[in-house]
């Protein structure tokens, strides 16, 4: 279709509505139906219809006080889901809207209003309506304080004056490389308090401190230590002993995400670089398993692994040999468990122990500088059940370490009671009540205000609950391109990095949008955090929780979560992506008037987020005229809207340009963004049900409005293939929920978005070291009970 005559404007100006349409083109039969439905209409629209003739006295209407009373309940009617054979939705009835989501007429022909939109548009036009039937928030906002000064950042590096790596006990040459090549001067306070005790010291240590705080160094600059005193003495002369890459595999850092794995290696990669006799590689699932043998029997002295994949090559790869392993890290815990990997673990820790038995009684060579037993970290955020379910596995008498552990003003090492797990004090928290409807286009509008300024944000990260609602909100907001990609042309990333056409404006041309979950293939998930990692101009990544941990693009100023996270934990890590090692950074966080609300006091224990109005948002947002891409191929980019439209009037255009773009690859016969707009709704709504139990009251499935929530997937009723689904359940304790794009991607080797049964799990485990367990286990409730601190929520 040429200009599809997609009438972006559907304002109807100050003119009341004239309510006898004259409708011409199409075919007579089309014609009569509309007229007739338009009859209907003028005697009271049908209830559930979402895409109606907006009365202009209600388009920027403030409702009375009696009105808001009324509005105050969430609308009673539910929106009913209908579904044809085909899993279609039985289009909108209300009259203009009908005759175009069918088809049957041109869309020139019923949409009267002049292309590039005015206030006084022709009567006979369609908006979608927003800004009606909405549940009014019931938290009071106050009034907007004054900016304060921003809050001294708490992961920040210590000043250098006062304290250097060299004086925590690592060697002049890693200090001076750190300093020199990767420009850390000083420790932060987890380096400073863990370095010490790794370096002199071969007791397990948990390690806790917020995110971006440097934890990845704290535990690999120990270890790299220890291994190159092998070799070096201080001074700098040799030793007796020569390290080389088949002297041993010494340690093993275990994570839970293979993204987690590369970063940690690139890091590792980094600081070997003053000492390029250790040899260090990656064991992670997609990746080809021959490769990682051929590496492994080359011989290896540091691994990083996923458990699943070293669980997998302990048992396949024998020349994998972990009787000389003196360290096991086990970085993010509480995640590991999370994810299901317990039974991994133990077959881990197991073999170790096993093989070091052996090992202690052959003849050889005896390395003094390491520690003599294995030494076990678990970098952890909370101390939870399954926290303290690892640790009786994996620790023997661990001390805890924190970056509280401070120094007071005599020098003395004194340990504060603040290390709840809680997100960088620098970081600039806001929360927005948003109704269903206007989800979309509020997203769209604080990611337009965002980029606005060129500079201002050059990379953000919006937190989706499912994949397929990521595909979906990427394939939306993306340009398309004119022509699809020859096979020459196609790359790694030629569906997940894209042109971000819809925030992109005459200051900030050039955005890009990306989009990354446990789905897609593992090369195309490295390439794409490559980009993002990589990328000079700003962007914004559209990504599941398998960015929440661990992930550390220091550009990143932005996260905004579009759906809440499955619990507080989550939300600290999604948030814990921006404002890292002492940077600015900005969080948003999306919830709906209603139950959601209550969300805000469990947060409150963990972060201190600002209500910030949406309206707002949508005016910064909408300042400037919007330029929305084609809809179809060969159709001029229109402009959505004149300079005279209020933000109101912009956002349901711009809504409206939404709905009618999935109804026009329908009606193309290319449904696939109305499909996958069915999809993700689907999946969204699935995923809704897998909150963890304790937090279910903010976020119960059965005040959800799936008419409203559809429209925030451009759909202008809820799909079929909900209904009986986990949406209409009750939540049964225990019984194990999975969003379909979780189960989907269980089978990944790594689990990433693994359905997680969140139930805090008290069973009695049985361990090689019985003993062990329990003194762990009585260690770790002592901390539990004296600081309070670590359950949140
Ligand atoms: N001493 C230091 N000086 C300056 N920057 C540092 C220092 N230590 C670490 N960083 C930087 O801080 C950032 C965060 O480090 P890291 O990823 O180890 O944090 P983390 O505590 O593991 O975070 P998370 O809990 O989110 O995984 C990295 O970009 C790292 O390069």
């Amino acid at each position: 279709m040429a200009d599809t005559g997609m009438l972006l404007n559907f304002d109807l100006g100050d003119a009341p509505l004239k309510r006898q349409v004259k409708y011409t083109g199409g075919r007579w039969r089309d014609r009569k139906h509309a007229q007739r439905s338009a009859n209907k209409d003028r005697d009271g629209p049908l209830s559930g219809s979402n895409s109606t003739p907006l009365p202009n006295d209600r388009r920027d209407h403030k409702p009375s006080d009696d009105e808001r009373a009324g509005d105050d309940e969430r609308p009673t009617k539910r929106q009913r889901t209908h579904g044809d054979a085909r899993g279609h939705s039985r289009p909108d009835t209300s009259s203009r809207s009908l005759s175009y989501m069918t088809g049957k007429l041109p869309p020139g022909s019923i949409s009267t209003a002049p292309r590039h939109g005015t206030q006084n548009a022709k009567p006979g036009g369609v908006t979608s309506r927003l800004f009606t039937s909405n549940p009014t928030p019931k938290t009071v906002f106050e009034d907007p304080v004054e900016e304060v000064e921003p809050a001294k950042p708490s992961n920040a590096p210590l000043s250098d004056e006062a304290e250097n790596f060299h004086a925590l006990g690592l060697s002049r040459r890693i200090a001076q490389h750190l300093s020199a090549k990767l420009e850390m001067k000083a420790p932060t306070s987890i380096q400073k308090n863990t370095i010490p005790q790794l370096v002199k010291e071969d007791s397990d240590a948990f390690l806790q401190a917020e995110t971006g705080s440097g934890k990845t160094l704290a535990y690999l600059l120990p270890i790299v230590q220890r291994i190159m005193a092998l070799s070096q003495h201080e001074d700098g002369t040799s030793t007796a002993v020569q390290i080389h890459r088949d002297s041993g595999l010494f340690a093993i850092v275990l994570a839970p995400t293979r993204e987690l794995c590369k970063q940690i290696a690139m890091v590792l990669e980094k600081v070997l670089r003053c000492a390029p006799w250790i040899v260090s590689t990656i064991v992670i699932g997609g990746e080809s398993k021959k490769s990682e043998k051929a590496r492994i029997r080359k011989g290896v002295n540091i691994l990083i692994a996923t458990p699943g994949r070293l669980a997998d090559h302990l048992l396949n790869t024998k020349v994998l040999d972990v009787g000389t392993v003196r360290w096991l890290v086990l970085d993010e815990g509480d995640r590991l468990m999370e994810m299901g990997f317990e039974d991994e673990l133990k077959s881990i820790v197991g073999k170790i122990r096993e093989d070091a038995l052996k090992e202690s009684n052959k003849e050889g060579v005896k390395f003094d500088t390491l520690p003599q037993r294995r030494v076990t970290v678990l970098c952890s955020a909370t101390m939870k059940m399954n926290v303290q379910k690892l640790g009786e596995i994996s620790l023997q008498d661990a001390i805890h370490v924190t970056a509280a552990k401070a120094d007071n003003e005599e020098g003395n090492a004194t340990e504060t009671n603040d290390a709840v797990f809680s997100a960088p004090s620098q970081l600039k928290q806001s929360y927005m009540i948003v109704p269903a409807k206007l989800r979309l286009v509020t997203l769209i509008a604080l990611l337009k205000a965002s980029f606005a300024r060129k500079g201002s944000v050059m990379k953000a990260i919006v937190f989706i609950s499912c994949a397929d609602s990521v595909d979906f909100h990427f394939d939306l907001l993306r340009s398309t391109p004119a022509q699809p990609p020859s096979p020459d042309e196609m790359s790694l990333t030629t569906n997940t990095v894209a042109d971000a056409a819809y925030i992109t404006s005459p200051a900030n041309p050039a955005i890009t949008l990306l989009k990354l979950h446990g789905s897609l293939k593992q090369p195309v998930r490295t390439s794409t955090l490559a980009s993002f990692h990589m990328s000079k101009d700003p962007c914004v990544l559209i990504t599941t929780d398998i960015t929440s941990r661990g992930l550390d693009v220091p550009s990143v100023d932005l996260v905004i979560e579009y759906d809440p996270a499955f619990s507080v934990d989550d939300h600290v890590h999604r948030i814990g992506r921006t404002a890292r090692a002492g940077r600015p950074g900005k969080a948003a966080l999306f919830i709906q008037p209603g139950c959601e609300e209550g969300y805000i006091n469990l947060l409150n224990s963990a972060t201190s987020a600002v209500a910030e109005s949406y309206e707002s948002t949508l005016q910064k947002g909408f300042l400037s005229p919007v330029t929305l891409p084609k809809i179809e191929k060969g159709s001029e980019a229109p402009i959505l809207v004149s300079d005279r439209q209020s933000p109101n009037s912009r956002a349901e255009a711009l809504q409206l340009h939404v709905e009618q773009r999935l109804l026009a690859s329908e009606k193309e016969g290319k449904s696939k963004l109305l499909d996958q707009a069915r999809q993700a709704f689907r999946s969204h709504i699935r995923a809704y049900a897998t909150h963890v139990r304790e937090e279910r009251s903010c976020f119960d499935i059965t005040q959800l409005h799936l008419g409203h929530t559809a429209k925030s997937y451009g759909l202008r009723e809820a799909p079929g293939g909900i209904g009986g689904g986990p949406s209409r359940r009750t939540f049964k304790p225990g019984h194990n929920h999975k969003p379909s794009a979780q189960k989907h991607a269980a089978k990944s080797d790594d689990r990433d978005e693994r359905s997680v049964d969140r139930r805090a799990d008290h069973d009695e485990i049985g361990t090689a070291d019985d003993d062990a367990a329990r003194r762990m286990r009585m260690k770790m409730m002592q901390a539990t009970n004296a600081a309070g601190e670590f359950n949140i929520g």
